[in-house]
């Protein structure tokens, strides 16, 4: 049987959610992961040091596997003070602040509304080498959905990284040849995650022969040129890119409906998807350093002690798995997946 052993790997954005769902959530992503970026987009959001303290703990409270630990991220509103970054820093459980401009995606109405204002934080971040997490995406109602993360890097991001040089910038969750290029042409501060399913998948696979909503994220499934770029970027070997999944559960009938919510379910399975889209690229090889060893480099953080082994062995995706009092429905529901993680 053909096996892979690497490094344990790491997620560097995740929805874990919180309440009922924690339980699922949990032992999904700590089942291998040694380490998971939690997004605080929480309602109401993670936007201190003791609101990050009170999540860890409730996410702790679930029993993780004992190589799991959360890092956790403050959710920057117009209200953020540097002040609250110390502080965060300070305490030692927070190693990132989130932009999420205001309305760009789910439970992002205390976003952002006016990226100027917040200098202070900025220059504090830089200070005291806390990462910025970006959601890369305009919210500007006569910008195209499609054309959102482009008008973004061009408006937003390419100013921001000139203003603060220092400052390290983790373009989230990219989806377009411009990201790419864009991160590739910007300093050793500059990086991006790359989702699973933004390398699987195009928006071809979202809309042709019915309208697929457990396909439908933030940011939108672009076409396969994108899709392309992504794969090139991701088993090119630059340390810029690195292994982020953003699993964003919502319940099946969140997503079933007339206004259906943003994201794609995939903890249940991460690294295996990611294995299929690497061994597609004939760069199974590659996996280990976007996976494994980049992002925690550019994190500043040592790499796992520890191996994984994954087995070219198929195995069939439950229809819907549990979710709390409700069912969320995974990525590859009732299909196969080519990889399993032993043990
Ligand atoms: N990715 C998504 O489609 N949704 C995320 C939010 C986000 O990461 O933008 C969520 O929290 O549901
Ligand atoms: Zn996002
Ligand atoms: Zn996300």
């Amino acid at each position: 049987m053909t096996t892979l052993t690497i490094t344990r790997p790491d997620d560097w954005h995740v929805h874990l959610r919180d309440g009922a769902v924690l339980t699922n959530t949990v032992a999904d992503i700590s089942r291998y992961f040694g380490r998971a970026i939690v997004m605080p987009n929480l309602v109401p959001p993670v936007t201190d040091a003791k609101s990050a303290k009170a999540y860890y703990d409730r996410i702790m409270a679930q029993k993780p596997e004992a190589h799991f630990t959360p890092l956790m991220v403050l959710y920057l509103t117009d209200e953020t003070t540097p002040e609250d970054i110390i502080e965060a820093k300070a305490q030692g459980l927070v190693v990132a602040a989130k932009l999420y401009p205001a309305g760009a995606t789910t439970n992002s109405s205390s976003g952002v509304t006016d990226i100027s204002k917040l200098g202070p934080v900025f220059a504090a971040m830089e200070q005291t080498g806390m990462l910025l997490l970006v959601h890369g995406e305009v919210t500007d109602n006569d910008i195209d959905i499609f054309d959102r993360e482009g008008v973004f890097i061009e408006r937003t991001l390419r100013p921001l990284v000139a203003q603060y040089p220092d400052l390290k910038v983790v373009l989230e969750h990219i989806t377009t040849q411009n990201a790419v290029e864009f991160v590739n042409e910007a300093g050793s501060n500059v990086a991006a995650t790359i989702t699973a399913h933004h390398l699987l998948f195009n928006r071809n696979h979202m809309l042709v022969g019915g309208i697929r909503p457990h396909y439908f994220c933030l940011p939108i499934l672009k076409r396969n040129i994108h899709q392309q770029a992504l794969i090139e970027a991701a088993t090119s070997g630059s340390e810029k890119f690195f292994l982020g999944t953003d699993s964003a559960p919502h319940t099946q009938q969140a997503k079933e409906a007339a206004c259906g919510c943003a994201g794609a379910y995939t903890a249940h399975a991460a690294i295996e998807l990611y294995a299929e889209a690497f061994e597609e690229a004939d760069a199974l090889d590659k996996l280990e350093a976007f996976a494994s060893l980049n992002g925690p480099r550019f994190y500043g953080l040592p790499v796992n002690g520890d191996k994984i082994i994954l087995e070219k062995k198929s195995w069939q995706v439950p229809t819907s798995l549990p979710f709390g009092e409700d069912r969320v429905i995974p990525i590859r529901a009732d299909d196969t997946i080519a990889w399993q993680v032993k043990g």
